[in-house]
């Protein structure tokens, strides 16, 4: 049996994860700067909020996963300290706005009207003090953490400690995400009918 002893996910998850509470609307995310924060109100509940793997999400320190979920970008608005943000990788499908001092990543945002997920802005949750926003369902990109360096030898215990969290380990987006997305598409391309 693999041991996940000293298996370290996330803070937020490695305690177990935080359930939502009902009717939750919301709440402040903040950077990671003593002075002059970036702040930015979400003001709905978030959806689909996961772990995430890949090179692109932002973890803090020592974390091995992001935690990230989405929300409708309607709900989300720059409250103080805008100037401070700069997009990570304008090319990239979700442009990640993140604080110049500090580094941390505020909300990505899609602006490609044919991607699957336009609409949605991507956001950290571990950024507000509130407690119920909806708790982390998955694992996602699982396998890219070795792309962030982490001995591929260490890949059983994580997908374990992954599944003892509830936290299904998947090497691309969850199934229904996935199916989501490949629908999106299959009605592009007529397929499917739109
Ligand atoms: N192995 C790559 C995978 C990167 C990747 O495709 N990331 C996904 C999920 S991020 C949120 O879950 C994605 O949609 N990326 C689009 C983007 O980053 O703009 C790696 O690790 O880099
Ligand atoms: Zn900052
Ligand atoms: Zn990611």
């Amino acid at each position: 049996m693999t041991s996940t002893d000293g298996v370290s996910i996330h803070p937020a998850v490695d305690h177990g994860t935080k359930p939502a509470s009902p009717g939750f609307s919301g709440g402040v995310l903040t950077c990671h700067c003593a002075s002059d924060p970036v702040k930015v109100r979400v003001s709905a509940q978030t959806a689909h909020n996961h772990v995430c793997g890949c090179t692109k999400c932002w973890k803090p320190e020592g974390a091995t996963f992001s935690q990230i979920a989405v929300v409708s970008r309607d709900a989300v608005e720059v409250i103080e300290n805008g100037d401070k943000l700069q997009v990570v990788n304008a090319d990239a499908p979700i442009q990640r706005y993140a604080c110049r001092v500090c580094g941390v990543h505020m909300y990505g945002r899609i602006e490609n009207k044919d991607h699957p997920f336009y609409g949605l802005d991507f956001v950290h949750t571990e950024l507000s003090p509130e407690d119920g926003w909806s708790a982390p369902e998955f694992a996602a990109f699982v396998s890219s953490v070795i792309e962030t360096g982490v001995d591929p030898s260490q890949m059983d215990a994580i997908r374990a400690r992954l599944r003892e969290l509830g936290l299904e380990p998947y090497d691309a987006l969850s199934p229904p995400l996935m199916d989501a997305i490949a629908t999106h598409v299959a009605k592009r391309s007529g397929a499917l009918a739109a």
